[in-house]
């Protein structure tokens, strides 16, 4: 019998970010891990059209969740969504609701965040932030709180190459920081941000860090732990291989590469690539949601649940290892046909830029506007190189990341939880995994069918023999224009043609002899 399963039977879980990528898969594996939970509620803001009831029903009546229901038929009423936004004060939720949270829940598990490395430092601050203060001041009202799970990033220190787990603390205060976004307008704002985050890349891992300080201050009257993920990719085992559903990390860039847009990308090969399956995260944090209620550990702990250290992976072999799954499964419709270098420097970041990504959309766009069409193109093109500045941070330097705590923690599992909640990541086949993760990009975000992959290869053939005529095309047409032009190519083609003459015609005369 699992103990950590065990011990969630019965409770009352708050989760805040379940609609997100992680806070599915930790509300799939609790349910089904522990179908005799009492409740988890969840922390839901209406989206995009849809009320909280219609994205909670669309999320449960899922692919993901298809398991669950052998094992916790009855996952409907296990859920109880809660209207909140944590944009607002008080997260907006009704007295009624609020009073049944705190006085009902017993582990807080706070998922929610904006992972956006471009946002502006207020909603970065707002989100990442003040909400979790508010959080913890929430939390601070619940008599049967047994552990609050605060999930962070192993990136929220990434100006430091090498991390411990402890907190370390920003140059400002937060609650300086909360309180000044009250009175500054968004220009001086603006202004004063670079100066803020200093040598992080962006107001995301800044704000994290922030949000960190703020758990460690309310840490004395609370049983808390951090969770800090590196970059969180798709499930490596559960509950099935492969499954992903945004395009956050790398499956962003695996889909514009199997697509054939994305042709080369400033990388260092040799980088470790700290990617971690999102089930192994999940696992951890249920571990350690056990952990801290039970053992109530003296202060605050913090756990890296990252691969590099145990198990590493660079850009290099990631990199080859996707190439090689597209020969395998090529993506549907693709633009081009996927091949994709890394650049080691700026010259040739830039040639290749406008070589490979923007010379060809400008060409198709002019394509399409000859067939009367709207371009559309180089619009595209120009949002992908702005992803990829943004992404190129975090794929030229490797880290290193301490994990005494969450070895610790593996110690302390029974034989039976280190199964059930594995998240022993030198057990990882990267090559296995990363091919699930290319299928998984395929089938669960393009919402490809495998049965059209011959007809993907085949398009796949015609872009190589546009491919091939368009360089032929392109290269008689150079030449014509250097003939007209240059004596000296003149001289080179008069060689050339006289050389094949003379070939020609002796390979002739010796054939009529043998004859
Ligand atoms: C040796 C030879 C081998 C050769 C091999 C060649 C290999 C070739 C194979 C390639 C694979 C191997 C290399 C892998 C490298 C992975 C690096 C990962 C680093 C991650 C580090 C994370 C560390 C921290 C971890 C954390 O702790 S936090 C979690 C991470 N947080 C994020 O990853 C948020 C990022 N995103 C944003 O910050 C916003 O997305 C924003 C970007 C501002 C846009 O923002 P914006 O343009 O305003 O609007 P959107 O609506 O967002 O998107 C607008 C448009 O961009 C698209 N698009 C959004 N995203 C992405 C994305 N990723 N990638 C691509 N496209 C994306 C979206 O499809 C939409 O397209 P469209 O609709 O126009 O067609
Ligand atoms: N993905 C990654 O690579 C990594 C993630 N992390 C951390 O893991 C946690 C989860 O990340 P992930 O699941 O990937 O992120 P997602 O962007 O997929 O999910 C974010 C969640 O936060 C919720 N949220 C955002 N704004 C609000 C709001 N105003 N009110 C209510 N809910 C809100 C979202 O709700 P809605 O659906 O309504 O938008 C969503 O449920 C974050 O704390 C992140 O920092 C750490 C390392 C790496």
């Amino acid at each position: 019998m699992s103990m950590i399963a065990a011990f969630y039977s019965g409770k009352s879980i708050l989760i805040t970010g379940a609609t997100g990528f992680m806070g599915k898969v930790l509300m799939e594996k609790l349910l089904r891990t522990s179908p005799d939970l009492k409740v988890v509620y969840i922390l839901v803001r209406p989206k995009a059209g849809q009320t909280l009831q219609q994205r909670v029903f669309q999320i449960l009546n899922s692919k993901l969740f298809e398991k669950v229901k052998e094992f916790c038929p009855n996952v409907h009423e296990k859920i109880r969504a809660v209207s909140a936004d944590l944009n607002q004060n008080d997260f907006a939720i009704s007295k009624e609701d609020l009073q049944e949270l705190l006085s009902c829940t017993n582990i807080v598990f706070h998922c929610a965040a904006t992972v956006r490395f471009d946002d502006n430092l207020r909603h970065a601050v707002q989100l990442n932030v003040t909400a979790t203060q508010q959080l913890l001041l929430m939390a601070s009202q619940m008599p049967k709180l047994e552990a609050f799970i605060h999930i962070s990033t192993a990136f929220a220190n990434c100006n430091l190459k090498h991390i411990d787990e402890v907190i370390y603390p920003c140059s400002v205060e937060p609650k300086k920081i909360i309180d000044s976004m009250e009175w500054l307008d968004d220009a001086i704002i603006d202004e004063i941000t670079p100066k803020l985050i200093g040598d992080r890349p962006n107001t995301y891992t800044y704000t994290k860090a922030l949000g960190e300080m703020v758990v460690q201050q309310e840490s004395e009257n609370l049983n808390i732990a951090i969770v800090r993920p590196s970059i969180v990719g798709a499930t490596w085992q559960e509950p099935f291989p492969g499954w992903v559903d945004n395009l956050n990390g790398p499956s962003g860039l695996i889909i514009a590469a199997g697509k054939g847009f994305l042709r080369s990308i400033r990388a260092t090969p040799m980088a470790v690539a700290d990617l971690i399956p999102v089930d192994t995260v999940v696992n951890l944090t249920l571990a350690v949601g056990w952990y801290t209620a039970v053992h109530r550990p003296k202060s605050t702990l913090i756990y890296h649940c990252t691969s590099g250290n145990l198990n590493p992976c660079n850009w290099g072999k990631m990199g080859l290892q996707v190439l090689a799954t597209f020969e395998k499964v090529p993506f549907e419709r693709a633009f081009r046909r996927p091949y994709a270098d890394f650049t080691t420097n700026n010259f040739t970041t830039h040639y290749w830029n406008a070589v490979s990504h923007r010379a060809p959309a400008i060409i198709y766009d002019f394509y399409l506007r000859l067939t009367g069409r709207k371009p559309r193109m180089t619009k595209l093109m120009n949002r992908l190189l702005r992803t990829i500045s943004m992404l190129e941070y975090f794929i030229n330097r490797s880290w290193e990341w301490s994990t005494y705590n969450t070895e610790m923690l593996m110690s302390e599992l029974s034989p039976e939880d280190q199964r059930v909640f594995n998240f022993d990541v030198r057990q990882l086949n990267w090559l296995e995994y990363i091919e699930n993760y290319v299928l998984g990009v395929k089938k669960y975000l393009l919402k490809e069918d495998m049965a059209g992959i011959p007809e993907a290869r085949q398009h796949l053939r015609r872009l190589r023999n546009i491919h091939y005529l368009f360089n032929t095309a392109l290269f008689l047409i150079v030449w014509r224009l250097l003939i007209a032009r240059s004596q000296m190519a003149r001289n080179v083609w008069f060689f050339i043609v006289s050389f094949c003459y003379k070939f020609l015609s002796y390979f002739r005369a010796s054939s009529t002899l043998k004859a």
